[in-house]
C-alpha cells in the first residue's frame, strides 16, 4: 500500500512547496483544501497544516475539525496551522505588535525530543506572521523559542502533535529539510519509497497524447523556462512547434538580437515579432503596477494570437509557466499578491488552448530538467527576468526614453556582474540567483556633477539570493564591485545621479519592485 502525508491547505504562499520538500524525501503526498481530509484514509502516515493569509480571530479565517486526525496521525501544524492548534486547545493568539518577517534564530531547542534531531545552535529560521502565541494549550509544552517568539515550536504530551510558527519549508530555514525529514521519516514512519518516474520521460509521453498531429505555438523569451519548455515541446512534436519571441520594447540592452542568435544553434524554429510600438501605446500614461501587468498580459495574447492565425492550425498556446508564477497570480482565498502577466493577464476569450507542462515545478527543478535535456549551460544559468520585463521595473509610466536609461544602467550592472571574479574564479553573476536594476522615476533628488546642480532619477540596483523565488535575501554584494557599478552608472547615464542598493528580504517585500 502507498504510504502518503495529507498537506491540508489554509491558502498560504508556500503550501506548494511543503509538498515540494515532501516529494524531495520521495515521500508520496496530496495537498488537498483545509476542510478536505478524506474520508479513506488508506495509506495516510501524517497530516501537516499549512500556514494562512488569515488570522485565527478572522471571521472568514478558516477553521477545521482536528479531530478528524489529532490521536490518530503525527500532525504537524506550521505558522498558522500551529497557532490554529493552540487556539483551539485553549491557548492564545494575539496581536503583540512583535510581528516577525524573515530571519530569526531558534535561541533555544528542546534537542532530545525527534523534531530537532540534528539541530545546530542557533539554526536560522524564517518568520511570516503578524500574530503571536502568547499561550499554549495546557497539555503542551514548548519545545523551541527565538529572542522575539516564545512559543517558535511546542508539542503536545499526549498526542503526536507538534506545531512550528517558523515555515521549515522555505530554503532559508536552514535546517527546515532536516525538520520536515525528522517528521516525515522517523516519526511518521516513512519508507521513502515513492520516486517520480523521470520527469521528462512522462511528460514528452503525455505531450505526444495530449497534442496528437495537432500545431503548438510558444511563447518563447530566452528565459529558462520556456526554454525548456521548448526543448520537451520539441521533444514531443518536433515541426509542429513554432517559437515565438516578442520584442515590447522592454527588454535588456540588446537582448533581442543575442537570444535570436542562441536559439540559433538549438534547432528551434522562432520567429521573432517586434510588437514594441503596440506596447508603448497601450501602456502610455499607465502607473498602476497591476494595470501594466494586465495590459502586457493582454499585449501578448494579441500578438500571439495574430501570429497564431498567419500559421495554419495552431491550436495551442504553450508558456513556460512555473509554480510560484500562478501560486502569486491565484490564491484558495483570492488574494493576489501580483498578476504574473502569463496567468492573471490572460484574457478570458482566448482562442488557443493552454499548453503548461512546467506548471506544477520550481525554479530549480526546471534548472535540473534542463541539464537532463543536456541543453547549453549557459541559457540554464541565466537570472530569470520578468515577462513584462523593465516595464515593472520603472515607478509610475513609461516611456522610450526611460526605458532606455534603465538600459543603459542595468546593461552596466550585469555585465560588471559578469566579469568580477571571485576568489573561486566564477563569476558574481553565478552566485546572485537574480539582478535587476530599477528606474524610480517618480523621485528626483538633487545632485551636483562638475559644479553643476543635478535634478534627476535615481536607480536602486537589486540582487537576491533564492533557491525558488518563493523567498529571497539580498545578496552581499562585494563593495568594490558596488563602488565601481555605481560610479560607472552615474558617470556614463544621462538622466540618473544617484545609486542605491536594495537591502529587503522576501517576505516582506518581493523580488520585484512592481
Ligand atoms: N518576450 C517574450 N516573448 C514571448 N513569450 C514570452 C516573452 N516573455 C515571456 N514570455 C512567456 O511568458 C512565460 C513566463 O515568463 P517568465 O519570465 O516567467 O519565464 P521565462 O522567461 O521562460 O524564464 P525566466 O523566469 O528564467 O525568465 C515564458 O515562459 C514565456 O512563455
Ligand atoms: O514572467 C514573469 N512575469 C511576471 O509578470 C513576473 N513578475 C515577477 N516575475 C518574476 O518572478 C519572481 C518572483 O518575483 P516577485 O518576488 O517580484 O513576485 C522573480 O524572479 C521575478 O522576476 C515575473 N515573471
Ligand atoms: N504565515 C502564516 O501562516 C501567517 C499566519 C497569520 N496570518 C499571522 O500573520 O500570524
Ligand atoms: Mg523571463
Amino acid at each position: 500500500m502507498q504510504q502518503k502525508i495529507i498537506i491540508l491547505d489554509f491558502g498560504s504562499q508556500t503550501t506548494q512547496l511543503i509538498g515540494r520538500r515532501v516529494r524531495e524525501l520521495d515521500t508520496f503526498c496530496e495537498i488537498l483544501p483545509y476542510n478536505k481530509f478524506p474520508k479513506d484514509d488508506t495509506g495516510v502516515i501524517g497530516v501537516i497544516l499549512s500556514g494562512s493569509p488569515y488570522s485565527v480571530h478572522d471571521k472568514e479565517a478558516f477553521k477545521v475539525d482536528l479531530s478528524q486526525f489529532i490521536g490518530k496521525y503525527p500532525v504537524l501544524g506550521i505558522c498558522y496551522g500551529a497557532q490554529f492548534i493552540s487556539y483551539s486547545g485553549g491557548g492564545k493568539v494575539e496581536q503583540t505588535g512583535t510581528r516577525e518577517y524573515g530571519r530569526a534564530n531558534l535561541q533555544q531547542f528542546d534537542a532530545s525530543n525527534p523534531l530537532f534531531k540534528g539541530f545546530e545552535p542557533n539554526s536560522q529560521v524564517w518568520m511570516s506572521h503578524g500574530d503571536t502565541i502568547t499561550a499554549i494549550p495546557s497539555d503542551y509544552h514548548v519545545i523551541g523559542s527565538t529572542a522575539d517568539v516564545k512559543y517558535a515550536a511546542f508539542a503536545s504530551d499526549t498526542n503526536p502533535v507538534w506545531c512550528v510558527q517558523f515555515h521549515p519549508e522555505v530554503y532559508h530555514s536552514t535546517q527546515g529539510t532536516q525538520l520536515l525529514r525528522n517528521f516525515v521519516v522517523d516519526i511518521c514512519g516513512s519508507r521513502q519509497e515513492w520516486s517520480p518516474a523521470s520527469f521528462v520521460d512522462t511528460t514528452v509521453k503525455e505531450l505526444k497524447e495530449q497534442l496528437g498531429n495537432d500545431r503548438v505555438i510558444l511563447g518563447l523569451s530566452g528565459g529558462v523556462d520556456s526554454s525548456v519548455c521548448a526543448t520537451l515541446l520539441h521533444r514531443a512534436i518536433g515541426k509542429n512547434l513554432t517559437c515565438i519571441f516578442v520584442d515590447h520594447g522592454m527588454l535588456r540592452k540588446n537582448e533581442f538580437q543575442k537570444v535570436m542568435e542562441a536559439y540559433n544553434g538549438l534547432g528551434l524554429n522562432v520567429i521573432g515579432v517586434d510588437a514594441s510600438e503596440k506596447f508603448f501605446k497601450d501602456l502610455e500614461g499607465v502607473t498602476d503596477p497591476e494595470k501594466k501587468r494586465k495590459i502586457i498580459g493582454r499585449d501578448f495574447v494579441e500578438v500571439f494570437n495574430a501570429e497564431a492565425k498567419k500559421i495554419t492550425d495552431a491550436k495551442w498556446l504553450a508558456q513556460g509557466t512555473i509554480y510560484p508564477d500562478r501560486i502569486e497570480s491565484l490564491s484558495i482565498t483570492g488574494m493576489t499578491i501580483k498578476s504574473h502577466h502569463n496567468v492573471g493577464g490572460l484574457p478570458k476569450d482566448m482562442k488557443l488552448q493552454l499548453c503548461e507542462p512546467l506548471k506544477w515545478l520550481f525554479k530549480d527543478e526546471v534548472r535540473r530538467v534542463g541539464y537532463q535535456l543536456q541543453m547549453p549551460e549557459r541559457l540554464i544559468k541565466r537570472h530569470p527576468f520578468p515577462g513584462p520585463g523593465l516595464a515593472v521595473r520603472i515607478l509610475g509610466d513609461i516611456t522610450r526614453e526611460k526605458v532606455r536609461i534603465l538600459q543603459d544602467a542595468d546593461d552596466i550592472y550585469i555585465e560588471k556582474m559578469h566579469d568580477y571574479k571571485m576568489p573561486d574564479g566564477t563569476s558574481l553573476y553565478d552566485h546572485v540567483w537574480q539582478a535587476g536594476t530599477v528606474l524610480l522615476s517618480t523621485i528626483r533628488s538633487v545632485g551636483v556633477m562638475g559644479d553643476e546642480r543635478t535634478y534627476e532619477h535615481p536607480v536602486a540596483l537589486r540582487a537576491v539570493t533564492s533557491m525558488d523565488a518563493m523567498t529571497a535575501d539580498w545578496a552581499r554584494l562585494p563593495y568594490d564591485f558596488m563602488a565601481d557599478v555605481s560610479n560607472e552608472i552615474i558617470r556614463k547615464v544621462k538622466g540618473v545621479n544617484r545609486v542605491c542598493y536594495d537591502i529587503s528580504s522576501k517576505p516582506p517585500s518581493t523580488i520585484e519592485w512592481e
